[in-house]
């Protein structure tokens, strides 16, 4: 695949927020995440204002009150840009593109000057009933009884919906799932009431088919259960749930498939939820407090600055050492997922002890920030000899958490080191099937004939590496063509 042409390293002037004059609300804002919705904006093409004018076409803030502590009334009325909340924002960025605005216009009373920021409620009409429970999915239950504002607010100067202040769960994809609660209502919830007050128990949908409330397709819903003893529909919701929240507390740092079951299981649903979770270990809770630095993307530029910062550094400590980012940044990418970096010595001795001094070193800078695993070997040569240190670091001058890698390979199977880390998977696994075809098992610590035993994962390593002094005597090895860094991208 050929490399990106290289524009802008950041900035994309087509971007999703193309054409946007923006003035931010940082009031009540916590300043990491403004960097990053500022920095977001900017990188899609919207063109950010320090002072309001007539230029702006968008204002965001977290609320009505902190808006007109930093915005005069009066002037928001005469120029009138749209007023949103910075959840439009996020879930614009989540989705990759630009979500309707309609349900995050903030209502701004502007005749009093005083401003009404109300709360949605959610009268969970029956919440406190379990035998309603079988017949409203979840989401129709928090649907069915909302009081409308709607009509309120349309009588205010602007024809706006007031939104509720939106917790941080509620941009999750989980909780973002159902639509605005005022915007649909459901035919369902004026069943419920209704069949909760039956003094018998339901054994066919005829029995309740002149109620009010109890439409069609609720008694569908009833036949079913009574002759199947359960909804389908409502099992594709739950089962769709669980996938989805699975696949949601797996994408947290050192969170895998079992232990995302297991906090399903014990009833977490939201990111939020998992803030208290005491079975969480030290590096799961750094996964999640920086959940959200973690997923920024870094720009290739950047990336370029720090590798710089580690390459300075690790000279001055240990001079000759090699230290190299790879991933997909080695891979030529515009912005990379995290840092991978790997180190080796030409002297095939003095890796040893690096990595633990260099660690320091980088924390004392306030460049390394978090821990998440640190494991040495190469004192002990146990486990072919690698250090492994993996943790969060930051950008000088900035505090978003970015996720970083660093690899310490003996000379000798460096180039299986840098192979393994500059990928891509894709490339990885053919390298490897085709190891295999040839009798060989392949991995980031070197190319190993296979024993008879190899049926087993880790089984007893008959013998060492084959040698190879660099990446592309490996490749010419196994007959692979041989791929510059930046071809990849496979
Ligand atoms: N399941 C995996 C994960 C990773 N790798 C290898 C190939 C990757 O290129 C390298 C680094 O892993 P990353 O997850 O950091 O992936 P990239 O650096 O390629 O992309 P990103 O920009 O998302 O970090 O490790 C692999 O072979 N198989
Ligand atoms: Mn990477």
């Amino acid at each position: 695949m050929a490399p990106k042409r290289k524009k802008s390293p950041s900035i994309d002037p087509q971007g999703m927020f193309s054409g946007m004059v923006v003035f931010l609300v940082e009031t009540g804002v916590q300043s990491r995440r403004f960097q990053i919705w500022k920095q977001k904006l900017v990188q899609m093409g919207a063109t950010i204002e320090e002072r309001f004018s007539k230029k702006v076409t968008h204002v965001f803030a977290i609320n009505s009150q902190t808006l007109l502590q930093q915005l005069d009334g009066k002037l928001l009325k005469r120029f009138k840009p749209r007023v949103l909340l910075y959840q439009w924002l996020e879930d614009s960025l989540r989705l990759g593109e630009k979500v309707s605005e309609d349900q995050y216009h903030i209502l701004v009373d502007l005749e009093g000057e005083n401003t009404k920021d109300k709360s949605l409620v959610l009268k969970l009409a029956n919440e406190n009933t379990s035998s309603s429970d079988e017949l409203s999915p979840h989401s129709e239950k928090i649907k069915s009884d909302v009081k409308s504002f709607k009509s309120d607010a349309e009588s205010k100067g602007l024809s706006e919906v007031p939104n509720s202040p939106r917790r941080r769960s509620d941009s999750s994809p989980l909780s973002r799932s159902p639509t605005n609660p005022i915007t649909s209502s459901t035919p369902h919830s004026d069943a419920i009431p209704v069949i909760e007050k039956l003094p018998f128990k339901i054994d066919s949908a005829d029995q309740v088919k002149d109620l009010p409330g109890i439409g069609k397709s609720m008694q569908d819903h009833i036949q079913e259960i009574v002759t199947t003893g359960r909804l389908s529909k409502l099992e594709h919701f739950e089962t769709d749930e669980k996938v989805r929240t699975i696949s949601l507390f797996g994408e947290v740092w050192g969170i895998g498939p079992a232990t995302a079951l297991k906090l399903y299981e014990k009833g977490h649903r939201t990111l939020e939820d998992l803030v208290n979770e005491d079975s969480l270990t030290h590096s799961q809770k750094l996964g999640l407090k920086y959940f959200d630095d973690i997923k920024m993307r870094i720009p290739r530029q950047e990336v370029q600055e720090m590798e710089l910062l580690l390459q300075r550094t690790g000279e001055e400590m240990l001079p000759g050492v090699v230290i190299l980012c790879g991933g997909s940044y080695r891979r030529g990418k515009a912005s990379c997922g995290d840092l991978d970096i790997v180190i080796t010595h030409p002297d095939g001795k003095s890796h040893k002890g690096f990595l633990t001094r260099y660690v320091k070193r980088l924390k004392d800078m306030k460049f390394l920030r978090e821990d998440l695993i640190f494991s040495t070997h190469s004192k002990e040569g146990t486990d072919s000899g690698v250090d492994t240190y993996f943790g969060l670091c930051t950008y000088p001058g900035r505090e978003l958490r970015h996720r970083i890698d660093f690899k310490v390979y003996p000379r000798d199977i460096y180039a299986f080191g840098l192979i393994a880390w500059t990928g891509n998977d894709v490339l990885n696994r053919r390298l490897r099937l085709l190891a295999e075809s040839k009798g060989y098992r392949l991995d980031d610590t070197g190319l190993f004939p296979a024993t008879q035993a190899s049926g087993g994962k880790r089984g007893a390593r008959a013998s060492a590496s084959l040698r190879f002094d660099n990446e592309k005597e490996v490749f010419d090895f196994l007959g692979f063509p041989w791929l510059e860094p930046h071809e990849r991208n496979l």
